[in-house]
């Protein structure tokens, strides 16, 4: 019985604008119980294939059934369809913060439904998945983070993130190019699961050794330019391989072994010249001198511009020395008989922004999220951006005169005048961070059938989550000196002292404010340098 059946299959990407012909109509079908090998030469399109099968990638024409559910053009496949199939990728798609064990209960993430499944797997599962990391040779590491494995380590843990999902077809992109001969076999062996004449699995591999795909194949499927050249016997598929190979074969020396229902190839591009970019208008212009000239004179006079249209003079700056040196004086000694008051306001100042960092981070998280180029649909992140901009266009000082006119004077406007404005950097800066994640992981969630949300919470959280603590650690460090502001309107916090004592002349006692902030900003940088080298160690 098939359980795959491709047929006339065509796979073309954009890239530079140009068409990329990666699979040039595909056809073949594998039943039960089937170890299939995909062989070619780099570029032949067999990644592009299993994409194509695993439901990451939509034809761009002809008819591809996997395990009874039918690749539609333009949609991506229902998610109960990673109950019937999986994927090992050729990068292993695992999420590098989890550990081994916590990427192998991924794979069963389609049968967590309920909402607590997104804070603990249940103990059932968590043996299940523990037993086939020791299986596979991986007991001493169960908790490391996979980001700290070896090649071989991460791909064996791939692995058992399969055999715990449990798909009828399993599709594998290089499953044991990083394993030696014995967890090779190993490997392959439990992936079968035990004599390929009576398992109903079916293995679909690509495969780079040929002694590999010799020893572990029952049929070999040979691509070549995105066709398929050869279906049939192991032995003879790798040899046909190695003649090409060992001929640096063409499309032109080839063209009688295409497979019968490959489309002509009058017309088509080959893969790799089609993607050639265009050159740039300027491409000719870089590498000669006077282009650099030119570039440099007009960056200088962008300069000279931009100085002169803001009165920008160094010789005022020290023609009146004398000035700075009166200033600074007046400020020395300081004058630490207000210790006490200054030290109670500083406080203060703490705990507004410590209480306005924390909210703005809680409302900024959802907004940023939605804000994420790659993880939310195009209407939300518009929407969303725009709020962000708001919330950072106004400085935190007219926030903080609108909140003292909403509940009158004190820290509390002040803390929330740091939320509102805090939050409109920081949703910035996290869905930025966002945007930088690794998105291979992502797409391996997405072939276990995870929801949207185990997906943010499995695949996003994890990887955003130290820079997202080190940017909320900068922002109250921040927010301590911007709290210093608002009291200026009346909002709290350190900034009454010294506003009161710069309109009064006092700026000794103003120096003996601002040594106090200055020790609070040094200790807390300090601090959040530490925590952000452990969060990233
Ligand atoms: N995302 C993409 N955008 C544009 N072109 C792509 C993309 N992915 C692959 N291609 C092109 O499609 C063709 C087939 O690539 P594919 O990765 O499927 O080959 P492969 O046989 O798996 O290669 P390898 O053995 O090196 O992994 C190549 O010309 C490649 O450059």
């Amino acid at each position: 019985m098939s359980v795959i059946r491709v047929e006339h299959l065509h796979l073309s990407y954009e890239r530079d604008a140009q068409r990329v012909e990666a699979l040039r109509g595909i056809s073949f079908e594998v039943d039960a119980g089937e170890r299939v090998a995909i062989i070619g030469r780099s570029g032949g399109g067999k990644s592009s294939l299993m994409r194509v099968l695993s439901g990451l990638l939509s034809p761009s024409s002809g008819s591809v059934e996997v395990a009874g559910f039918r690749m539609e053009a333009d949609r991506l496949p229902p998610r109960a369809m990673y109950e019937q199939v999986g994927l090992v990728f050729q990068n292993y798609g695992l999420v590098p913060q989890l550990s081994a064990l916590q990427n192998v209960l991924c794979g069963r993430l389609l049968h967590q439904r309920s909402a607590a499944s997104l804070l603990h797997f249940p103990g059932e599962d968590r043996d299940q998945a523990r037993a086939l990391l020791e299986e596979l040779g991986l007991e001493e590491r169960i908790h490391t983070r996979s980001s700290r494995l070896s090649g071989g380590e991460q791909q064996r843990v791939a692995i058992a993130r399969l055999l715990h999902q449990n798909p009828r077809v399993m599709l594998l992109d290089e499953p044991i190019a990083s394993l030696d001969v014995h967890w090779a076999r190993q490997s392959i062996e439990r992936l079968a699961g035990g004599d390929a004449t009576t398992s109903e699995r079916a293995l679909v591999m690509v495969m780079h050794d040929l002694n590999m795909a010799r020893q572990f194949a029952t049929r070999v499927l040979v691509m070549h330019h995105g066709r398929l050249l050869f279906d049939g016997d192991p032995d003879q598929g790798c040899r046909l391989l190695e003649e090409l190979e060992s001929r640096g074969a063409t499309d032109g020396n080839l063209s009688t072994e295409v497979a019968p229902d490959a489309p002509s190839a009058a017309g088509e591009q080959d893969a790799s010249s089609a993607a050639t970019p265009a050159p740039l208008p300027i491409d000719g212009l870089w590498g000669k001198t006077s282009f650099y000239l030119v570039l440099m004179l007009l960056i200088a006079g962008l300069y000279i511009w931009s100085a002169m249209g803001v009165d920008f003079s160094v010789t005022r700056i020290f023609g009146n020395v004398d000035h700075a040196a009166n200033f600074l004086s007046r400020m020395l000694p300081p004058d630490f008989s207000v210790s006490k008051n200054v030290g109670k306001s500083l406080l203060e100042t703490v705990q507004m922004a410590l209480i306005g960092t924390t909210l703005a981070a809680i409302v900024s998280l959802p907004i940023a999220t939605l804000a994420a180029r790659n993880i939310s649909a195009r209407p939300f992140q518009v929407g969303a951006r725009l709020i962000l901009n708001l919330l950072r266009t106004i400085p935190s000082i007219i926030w903080g005169l609108f909140f003292v006119a909403i509940v009158g004077l004190g820290p509390f406007p002040g803390i929330l005048a740091l939320t509102f404005y805090a939050a409109g950097y920081l949703g910035k800066f996290y869905y930025e961070g966002i945007e930088s994640i690794d998105p291979r992981p992502l797409q391996a969630l997405r072939t276990v059938g995870a929801t949207p949300l185990q997906r943010f919470r499995f695949g996003v959280f994890p990887q955003v989550l130290p820079l997202m603590l080190g940017y909320t650690l900068y922002m109250l460090e921040y927010n301590v000196r911007a709290a210093s502001i608002l009291g200026v309107v009346g909002a709290g916090g350190i900034g009454f002292y010294l506003y009161t004592y710069i309109n009064n002349f006092q700026y000794d006692r103003a120096a003996t404010a601002l040594l106090f902030l200055l020790a609070v900003v040094t200790l807390l940088d300090a601090a959040s340098s530490r925590l952000r080298a452990r969060l990233s160690g």
